[in-house]
């Protein structure tokens, strides 16, 4: 099977985590949007949708499922998204596609966090994959500064610009073996937003799409 066909067969299989008529919350990325298509298939089984991303959002739209306000919604039983790397811990690091702070807003609101893996993204140890940042855009010396005294290496993505009207530092050249603390140490930094370390919040169900079907770990 090739990387997309995994990728298909893991957004399927999280249909199964969403309960009749409710609100869902739908994330980014390429994997995120074969489940949005997928999701398509049963809309008139459900409410709508909470997105992570003005893109996610677009996509959703063009197939006809309400996309409802964070702030209307009281609960959120189950929010569907990928991740760039992830451990047997169910701890994330997210963001390759800029859209981590709204993606760990939707993630806190959620009852439960299903993840959509193709089987390359599963890892011992979390940090090969550069660590997203997103900084307010006047403060991004300074982070970068403190970033290297945490033992990373910054880089500035640049031509990026969040949905938040920010930028991204990618953090290369970790290791990360204690990933609830790492997140909370960047987040003190100040002119962090937020940093794409799923760690406190970690995952709830990974499906994982590999070449002998969906394996389901929690
Ligand atoms: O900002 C983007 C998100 O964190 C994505 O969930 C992550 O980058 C994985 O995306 P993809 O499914 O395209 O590999």
């Amino acid at each position: 099977m090739t990387q997309n066909e995994l990728k298909e067969a893991v957004g399927r299989a999280a249909i199964a985590y969403v309960p009749e008529n409710c609100i869902v919350g739908v994330g980014t990325g390429s994997t995120a949007n074969y489940f949005i298509d997928a999701l398509a298939e049963i809309k008139g089984q459900i409410q709508g949708a909470v997105s992570s991303s003005e893109a996610s959002v677009a996509r959703l739209k063009s197939h006809g499922i309400p996309v409802f306000d964070l702030n209307t919604i009281n609960e959120l039983p189950v929010y569907v998204d990928g991740a760039d790397e992830i451990n047997h811990q169910l701890q994330m690091l997210k963001g390759g596609g800029a859209a981590l702070t709204r993606e760990k807003i939707i993630a806190a609101v959620a009852e439960q966090f299903i993840c959509i893996c193709d089987e390359s993204k599963l890892v011992d140890v979390l940090g090969k994959f550069p660590l997203p940042v997103e900084v307010i855009p006047m403060a991004r010396s300074h982070v970068a500064r403190e970033i290297v005294k945490l033992g990373g290496h910054p880089a500035y993505r640049e031509g990026v610009i969040t949905d938040n009207g920010n930028i991204i530092i990618d953090v290369h050249g970790l290791s990360i073996s204690q990933a609830t603390e790492l997140e909370t140490k960047l987040n003190q930094i100040v002119g962090v937003v937020t940093n794409g370390l799923f760690a406190h919040r970690r995952a709830d169900v990974l499906l994982l799409g590999t070449a002998n079907g969906v394996k389901t770990i929690k």
